[in-house]
């Protein structure tokens, strides 16, 4: 691929659920390496990159409030999901050779380090891979508000939703299989039509930074790299 980025540092929302490939639950490590390659592939290409990793695959918060149990516990054990997820990546990374920091939300010195917002930055301007672990490290909020928040505070230029369809379509096109695709939408229109690919907070974070959102498939492997480049398959969602 020769055709120069479109933009010099983004933020990548890694689906958690979709590290847990074609098993039920938790980590298969091939599919890791797969998302770390088209990571790598982009970093190849010169371009700084944060990444927020979701949690799905292992624990989400509202799995426990929804059988009576304490919510913010749920969410405490979510976050930790993610920290062990961004381990996992970190880990494949680092086996390709791609130099890479996990930032944790969440204090855990004996494992990672904790997230600063100088420490990203200076790890980013190295050419590091930064992963931001523990989402905001607060409950009630999602690894996509996370991953908002990141890309504000990085000036990123972009937040690459890689989650498990190929952008944002109608209605969840996994319920209705005759929801129609949306090439291009404004943050607006997410919030207004109620499209719940990302969740209200992130969105209108986004919106408030003017920082466009792009959505895609996770499970195509080299996709993250064609939209660098302003190909593949996508919605964008953006100001104007
Ligand atoms: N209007 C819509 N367009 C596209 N997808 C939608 C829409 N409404 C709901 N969805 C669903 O939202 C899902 C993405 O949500 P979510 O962020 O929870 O998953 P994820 O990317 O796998 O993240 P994680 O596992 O890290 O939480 C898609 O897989 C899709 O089924
Ligand atoms: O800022 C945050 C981010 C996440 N959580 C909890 O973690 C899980 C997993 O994140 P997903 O975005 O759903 O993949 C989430 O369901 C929350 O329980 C959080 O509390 N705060």
């Amino acid at each position: 691929m020769t055709s120069k980025p479109l933009f010099k540092r983004v933020l990548l929302k890694a689906s958690g659920e979709a590290l847990m490939g074609s098993q039920g639950f938790g980590i298969d490590v091939a599919v890791v390496d797969r998302i770390a390659a088209d990571i790598a592939a982009v970093r190849a290409m010169d371009v700084e990159v944060g990444v927020v990793v979701g949690g799905g695959n292992i624990f989400r918060g509202v799995a426990v409030a929804s059988k009576g149990g304490d919510r913010v516990t749920g969410d405490h054990m979510g976050m930790l999901a993610t920290v062990i997820n961004a381990l996992a990546l970190a880990t494949s990374l680092r086996k390709l050779g791609v130099d890479t920091e996990v930032l944790s939300a969440v204090s855990m010195p004996d494992i990672c380090q904790s997230f600063s917002q100088r420490a990203a930055l200076n790890h980013l301007k190295r050419g590091r891979v930064v992963i931001f672990a523990g989402g905001t490290g607060n409950p009630f909020f999602t690894t996509d508000s996370a991953a908002a928040l990141r890309a504000a505070e990085m000036g990123a230029e972009a937040i690459l939703k890689g989650t498990q369809v190929d952008g944002i379509y109608s209605a969840d096109p996994k319920k209705v299989p005759d929801a129609t695709r949306y090439d291009t939408l404004t943050h607006d229109e997410v919030l207004n039509k109620g499209l719940a690919v990302m969740d209200v907070a992130a969105v209108a974070l986004a919106r408030e930074n003017s920082i466009p959102i792009i959505v895609f498939s996770i499970h195509e492997e080299g996709e993250f790299a064609k939209i660098m480049v302003g190909e593949g398959r996508a919605t964008i969602v953006r100001d104007h």
